[in-house]
């Protein structure tokens, strides 16, 4: 695990089969021999083919270059020797993508006139079983399937499943083959056990080659190194006198070959770098290990100096020193047995350090722990007490100082700084957001002690009572809380006596969306439409004028007006007093529309829809009725949603409207651009990704589509327009393979890491003069397609970015793990996409993103672009950058996020983090939809999905030489 979280999960995991049949074992045989009876034989040939083995995927990096391996050996009792193999590959050779694991891995056999000998290794060493029906008496079978799911599934292709390992491509050849000449058993592709060519042929025996897509593979491999040798249970017959007594015994059992390795002394296991394990212990408690017949003294004097104190004298003594936590320092200093002492480390030899293990029940030493793995160049135990000056008596206190624990009492602290910054709306929120993620203990004095300063901005005339007050402010709080589908009630709060100022009896529901504000901005839309989106109005406003039901598709290229048009129709149609529904895909393009909610959320659409779903909404509900007093519903970004999500919602709109009419013979304006990116069927193959597309739908042949052409984001630029269209209609020419070529122009040249600060200095220029510039921070943004490069950039932006740096730690655990099994380091050091980072640095100023739907409804969902105003312990406040709200400040507490299934961890892992990231740069992905006056690209050596590029390009005019790549980059569908 110290080795995983220092460089990240394991890339390939290898497992060899000694062969029996290997000619240095056969030659050696003595007449009448096999090679069961020379175990001595099979482990030196075994050892000797494996050394080779590792010399090449090791030293010569035959799959790539290793900068860490694992290795165990294991002896089953029966069955031949194995070993196993995790290894994690260099940062430029790592396996990105099905495309990069078929170069690597095979499971299919091989045409046997193309490739005679390859065809003949495979079907001798790589054919699981027989098991199944050909064999259910395998040991693989169990309750009748096989354990290890033999035989796999056809597949056209490679794709991520939700396992550890990909499904590999397996075609359906239709032409089994028989397993041997004199055998009966036929075989396809399904039987194939993952292997990769060049070493099957080279080593000739079962060599099987996975992938590992996830750290679940790490569990499995640590089973093999923990589980210990195999047990039996033996009947002893002591001697004829006992015969009546029988008895056993719990012993090892060590198969032949095992009892040889262990006898030739050759290693169970190993690994590189080595792990090495840190002493930790509280003041003066170090453990003192002495001969009986030692004088005291000399005890004493040895036992002074452990690991830990030598690190703290070492931090006074050696400047360099301090620049390290304490389980980085064995990377830098070697530990001298002899004399107890640290020195600096001259050999290049790498080393992973670890302290070691200590249970949260140890109470203190555990506190330590926390501090020792956080603080750098501490100089001894006093120094880790002291926090700003003030020398704690506790490393519980220090820690929770330091903000590495959380403080029992961390949500009223919250609210407590919240409170301090006055603004009433804002600190409403809060409380809502805390009440629905936090699930505090204790609300009601938290409602007691906040509730002068929640009201603070009510008016207040002689005739609001108090009453009324604390009811508005219920109703407010309630109001936030039903958008999370709770219930004021579910709270341990006062009850509202329903005595309020400016009570309604129109649902809540309904006057949210009648009220809807209509600023003059919005109004003057229309004058300017052009001449495409001025026909698309028209059309849409016949039909509503005529009471007509239809279904429009909007569609345009990135930037042709498309949200432009949506808000000049809500205007309208707002002004005249209809309910118009505005909804999109995405939090974000829904946050670009005034009263915009994710399509998801507001018509409550199952999130895995099948062929029969529909949206738990009742017919009575107020939900139902806004449906029905609707005029029209708008759904930007449709192709991206999967078909299925509107077959639910056509569905239940029949049912509610009681129409047998597409969507209940509602007009809808499904909008959106295809060739951006597309709906994502978790692991899905492309057919399945393209199955899930609208247009398979069989409501498509009731839509109209209405096209919009002018590129309005790059209207100066009209080359530039027909370029990025060009590329989202795939009619860019290819210079060779599947690779395009960008305009030089554009273009910055790749001359190593200093590229990327020339890249930064071109989309934030004079960055230090603008902090706290909102205007300057919600026009610029650099783009890339992963999560890991984003991280990297932000964090060199925010290092140039000037002010105090604020870090903020989150606490992590793991679901269900009461006996904290999981190390804090590990969890700390796992980043998983959509949760944010263990350490947060903001500073004043900075732009943040917000990675949860706190509040959709105000302009809060995953993908809102934020400034940092103020950052404490306990609260970020913040203002939104885009939308309708955009100028409105927010309070963010951190809150519990859990890691979804598809980050593929054999756990879920709960992190109690500020729900933010930095947005300096940003994932190309959660650019889709906004406008963004200058972007820089980054462009790494990965192949994109489909429609990523064109996304990227198309956010906004793109400055010269704003896009940055290394090697090449290519986009793939
Ligand atoms: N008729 C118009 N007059 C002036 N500006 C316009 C007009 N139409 C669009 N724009 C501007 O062009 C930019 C792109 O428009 P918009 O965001 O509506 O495009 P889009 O088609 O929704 O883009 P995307 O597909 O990327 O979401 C915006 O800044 C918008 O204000």
């Amino acid at each position: 695990m110290s080795l995983v979280q220092k460089f990240g999960k394991p890339d390939l995991f290898i497992t060899m089969t000694c062969n029996p049949g290997w000619e240095e074992i056969q030659n050696e045989l003595l007449p009448a021999q096999t090679a069961q009876d020379r175990p001595d034989l099979l482990a030196r040939v075994f050892k000797s083919k494996f050394e080779e083995l590792k010399d090449d995927i090791v030293v010569k990096g035959v799959l790539g270059r290793v900068i860490v391996y694992v290795q165990v050996f294991e002896f089953q009792k029966r069955g031949l020797p194995h070993a196993h193999m995790l290894i994690i590959l260099d940062e430029d050779d790592k396996l990105h993508n099905p495309d990069d694991y078929d170069r690597v891995v095979k499971a299919e056999i091989p045409c046997k006139e193309e490739q005679p000998q390859l065809h003949k290794a495979v079907l001798k060493h790589m054919i699981h079983g027989p098991c199944g029906v050909q064999n259910p008496r395998s040991p693989c079978m169990k309750n009748g399937r096989c354990k290890k799911g033999y035989p796999k599934p056809f597949s056209s292709e490679t794709y991520q499943g939700n396992d550890s390992y990909p499904v590999y491509k397996r075609y359906d050849t239709n032409n089994p083959v028989p397993l041997n000449d004199h055998c009966r058993i036929m075989v396809d592709n399904t039987w194939v056990v993952p292997y990769n060519p060049w070493l099957l042929l080279k080593y000739n025996c079962h060599i099987n080659v996975e992938i590992c897509c996830s750290i679940k593979s790490v569990k499995y491999l640590y089973k093999y190194v923990y589980k210990g040798p195999d047990r039996v249970s033996m009947e002893v017959r002591p001697g004829p006198n006992y015969d009546e007594v029988q008895q056993y015994i719990d012993a090892r059992w060590v198969c032949a070959p095992e009892a040889c390795w262990k006898i030739f002394s050759f290693p169970m296991y190993r690994m590189y770098p080595a792990v090495f394990r840190l002493q930790i212990h509280l003041p003066d408690r170090q453990q003192v290990r002495f001969r009986s017949h030692e004088p005291i003294a000399n005890v004493l004097e040895r036992s002074k100096k452990t690991m830990l104190t030598e690190f703290f004298y070492m931090n006074m003594i050696d400047h360099d020193a301090r620049n390290y936590v304490y389980r980085e320092f064995p990377e830098h200093y070697c530990w001298d047995y002899k004399n107890n002492i640290w020195t600096r480390r001259r050999s290049h030899k790498k080393v992973v350090g670890r302290i070691y293990t200590v249970s949260p029940f140890d109470g203190e030493k555990f506190n330590l722990r926390v501090l020792l793995n956080h603080v750098k160049g501490p100089t001894g135990f006093d120094d880790l007490l002291t926090v700003n000056g003030i020398t704690y008596p506790t490393f519980k206190q220090a820690a929770e100082q330091r903000g590495l624990l959380e403080n029992d009492n961390s949500i009223r602290q919250c609210l407590l700084e919240a409170r301090d910054i006055r603004m009433p709306s804002a600190l409403r929120r809060l409380f809502a957001t805390i009440l629905v993620f936090c699930l505090p203990t204790g609300v009601r004095e938290l409602w007691n002690e906040f509730y002068p300063y929640m009201v603070e901005d009510y008016p207040s005339t002689s005739i609001t009572t108090e009453t009324r007050r604390t009811n508005k402010l219920l109703k407010d709080l309630g109001a936030l809380l039903l958008q999370h589908g709770k219930h004021i009630t579910e709270y341990d709060l006062p009850i509202s006596t329903g005595e309020c100022d400016n009570d309604s009896a129109v649902p809540r529901l309904i006057q949210d969306e009648l009220t809807v504000p209509n600023v003059d901005e919005e109004l003057t839309l229309i004058e300017k439409l052009n001449n495409d989106q001025r026909v698309a109005y028209e059309k849409i406003m016949t039909v509503i004028d005529r009471k007509e039901s239809m279904i429009f598709f909007v569609d345009g290229p990135g930037g042709t007006g498309k949200t432009f048009l949506y808000r000049t129709i809500l205007a309208t149609l707002r002004k005249a007093g209809h309910i118009a529904i505005a909804t999109a895909t995405s939090g974000i393009a829904a946050t670009l529309l005034p009263g915009g909610r994710t399509a998801h959320s507001r018509f409550k659409i199952p999130l895995t829809p099948d062929a029969s779903s529909t949206c738990s909404i009742s017919k009575q509900s107020d939900l139902a009725e806004l449906i029905r007093r609707a005029t029209i519903i708008i759904w930007d970004e449709a192709p991206m949603v999967n078909r299925r999500a509107l077959e639910s919602l056509d569905r239940t709109f029949k049912d509610i409207m009681e129409v047998n009419l597409p969507f209940g013979g509602k007009v809808l304006i499904l909008g959106g651009d295809f060739r951006q990116v597309l709906p994502v069927v978790p692991k899905g193959t492309k057919t399945e990704m393209i199955d899930a597309c609208i247009v398979k739908s069989p409501l498509w042949k009731d839509v109209k589509v209405l096209h919009l052409k002018q590129n309005m984001r790059s209207i100066n630029d009209e080359e530039f327009a027909q370029y990025i269209q060009r590329i989202g209609d795939g009619n860019e020419p290819f210079i060779m393979d599947d690779l395009i070529k960008l305009p030089s122009s554009m273009a910055m040249q790749w001359e190593g890491q200093h590229s990327i600060y020339n890249l930064i200095d071109q989309v934030f220029p004079n960055l230090q003069e603008h902090a706290n510039d909102a205007r300057y921070m919600v026009d610029r943004a650099l783009l890339t397609p992963i999560n890991d490069d984003v991280e990297q950039l932000n964090a060199k932006i925010i290092s140039q970015f000037p002010g105090d740096e604020f870090t903020l730690h989150s606490f992590d655990e793991v679901e269900g793990d009461t006996q904290h099994l999981y190390q804090q380091e590990f969890l700390n050091s796992i980043s998983p996409g959509g949760l944010p980072p263990h350490i947060l640095r903001l500073k004043k100023g900075a732009p943040i993103m917000l990675l949860r739907n706190i509040d959709p409804k105000a302009g809060l969902c995953n993908g809102t672009r934020l400034i940092c105003r103020g950052c404490f312990n306990n609260v970020i406040d913040a203002e939104i950058l885009i939308g309708q709200y955009a100028g409105t400040r927010v309070f963010l507490p951190r809150i519990p996020l859990k890691t979804t299934e598809n980050v593929h961890l054999p756990f879920v892992m709960i992190r109690r983090q500020f729900p933010v990231r930095l947005s300096f740069a940003l994932t190309i992905n959660k650019a889709q939809g906004q406008t963004i006056p200058t972007v820089g690209i980054y462009l790494p050596d990965h192949v994109f999905s489909h429609g990523q590029l064109y996304v990227a390009l198309s956010r906004g005019p793109l400055p010269s030489e704003s896009i940055s790549f290394r090697q090449r980059c290519r986009e793939k569908f």
